[in-house]
């Protein structure tokens, strides 16, 4: 699938219950192309919940999730690239060898600008495990760039970020919109993104 992106996407009274307790219910929202969803909310009001939904991991309790547009007939998982709080990366491989691995099992092929993204080129041949937090961190958000998908979620994605690099992360997600591409994302700290929509998860069930 090649940008520019052209998929809407719709959550319709949305559910989710964690450990017999529903963290909540009623959720709706439209993105169009370009689109951009900031989560909010205290701890523990289901924000990581929510973003897993979405990616197919986490079951509803109620609701559907739908999408339209030229590849709409493709399961909503497989439109969706997740970068949640682990980084998902393989510590024996290099940096390249887990870029390589994700860009032929999402079938994309852009290892060269998955690996200029955030700047890991440099560090290609570094095992995963050796790197930092921060450049765990550039490693799973450079996944976004091994293979186009139109709907990014991404859960805290500048968690052990260094200013310049949330910039990049910022940069990022923007020029993703530009390309009619949707971003939903939680976030504690402020990005320069135009959010079209927030959606703020209640305070009852925080912790
Ligand atoms: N596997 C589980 N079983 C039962 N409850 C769970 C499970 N995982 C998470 N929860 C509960 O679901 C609630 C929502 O968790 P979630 O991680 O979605 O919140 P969040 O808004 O992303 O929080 P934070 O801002 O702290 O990251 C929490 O109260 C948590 O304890």
């Amino acid at each position: 699938m090649s940008p520019p992106f052209t998929i809407s996407f719709e959550a319709r009274d949305i559910a989710c219950e964690r450990g017999g307790r529903t963290l909540f219910e009623g959720l709706n929202f439209v993105l169009e192309p370009g689109g951009a969803l900031l989560v909010s909310g205290p701890n523990g009001t289901g924000k990581t919940s929510l973003l897993r939904q979405i990616a197919g991991f986490l079951p509803l309790a109620s609701g559907r999730f739908s999408a339209a547009g030229a590849e709409a007939a493709t399961p909503i998982a497989e439109l969706c690239h997740y970068v949640g709080h682990l980084n998902a990366a393989k510590t024996a491989m290099s940096v390249r060898e887990n870029l390589a691995f994700w860009a032929d099992f999402l079938e994309g092929g852009d290892l060269d600008g998955a690996l200029d993204a955030f700047g890991l080129a440099p560090l290609a041949d570094i095992s995963a495990g050796l790197l930092s937090a921060g450049q765990k961190r550039k490693l799973a958000l450079s996944r976004l760039f091994a293979a186009p998908r139109p709907i990014w979620l991404l859960d805290e994605p500048s968690v052990s970020l260094d200013a310049a690099s949330v910039k990049r992360l910022d940069a990022a997600i923007r020029g993703h919109l530009k390309q009619g591409g949707i971003a939903i994302v939680s976030t504690h700290v402020p990005l320069k993104t135009k959010f079209a929509q927030e959606l703020a998860l209640g305070r009852e069930h925080a912790a």
